[in-house]
């Protein structure tokens, strides 16, 4: 019989990819003996009503760019292909469908954790995939999902933090890849606007 595959998937925003998901994605990886971690940018992210997003198409490049130089990572673009909102739900039900030899890992902060009870169809996901947790500081709340804490160093970065650094005329040199500031820079992303 031929042995099954482990995938992880790290879901995203990645507006823009920085290194604490690089890491926890090459971590996991390592870790739980996993095939490959895909990074998966979501389409419109289904728990917010408005996020300060940018064009996939820049998203994707930043992605591309961040993953090229190590073979454990990939990109998984099926929520930007399928458009609309990017409920996890619906993604893990045609993954599972179109790849029945694969087990799913799917990778969250503990920031997620917290919001699992709102997720759509929660209480069927969880047959879907195996939930891998990372704390993004020392304190976390206790979860009655079950997600499996993995203990990786914890890297307080935030694509927040990094798009308030390049409005601010400020390099976040070393949060995020060298290649990902120059396109940054080149596409103008990120501005402060002007009035
Ligand atoms: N520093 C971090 N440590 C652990 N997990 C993280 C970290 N940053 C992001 N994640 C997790 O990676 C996934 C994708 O995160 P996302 O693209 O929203 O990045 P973010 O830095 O949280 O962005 P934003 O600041 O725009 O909300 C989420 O599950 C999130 O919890
Ligand atoms: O399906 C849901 O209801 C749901 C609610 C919140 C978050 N998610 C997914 O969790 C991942 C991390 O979310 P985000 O937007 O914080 O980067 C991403 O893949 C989202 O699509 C999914």
């Amino acid at each position: 019989m031929e042995k099954r595959k482990k995938v992880g998937l790290l879901g995203g925003n990645f507006n823009p990819i920085h290194h604490a998901h690089l890491m926890i994605a090459d971590q996991v990886a390592q870790r739980l003996n996993l095939d490959t971690v895909l990074l998966m940018p979501e389409n419109i992210p289904p728990h917010v009503d408005v996020k300060e997003t940018i064009e996939a198409v820049h998203r994707v490049k930043m992605l591309e760019l961040a993953i090229k130089d190590n073979p454990r990572l990939g990109l998984e673009l099926c929520e930007i292909e399928r458009g609309g909102k990017s409920y996890t739900y619906d993604t893990l039900s045609a993954l599972t469908k179109l790849h029945p030899e694969c087990d799913f890992y799917f990778i969250i902060g503990s920031d997620m954790v917290d919001y699992l009870p709102k997720w759509y169809k929660i209480d069927e996901l969880i047959h879907l995939v195996t939930f891998v947790a990372i704390k993004r500081s020392e304190t976390i709340n206790p979860t009655s999902y079950p997600v499996k804490w993995i203990d990786v160093p914890i890297l307080p970065i935030s694509s927040t933090q990094i798009r308030e650094l390049f409005a601010a005329d400020i390099t976040p040199t070393y949060l995020l890849p060298k290649a990902v500031i120059d396109y940054i820079k080149i596409q103008k992303l990120y501005q402060k606007e002007h009035d």
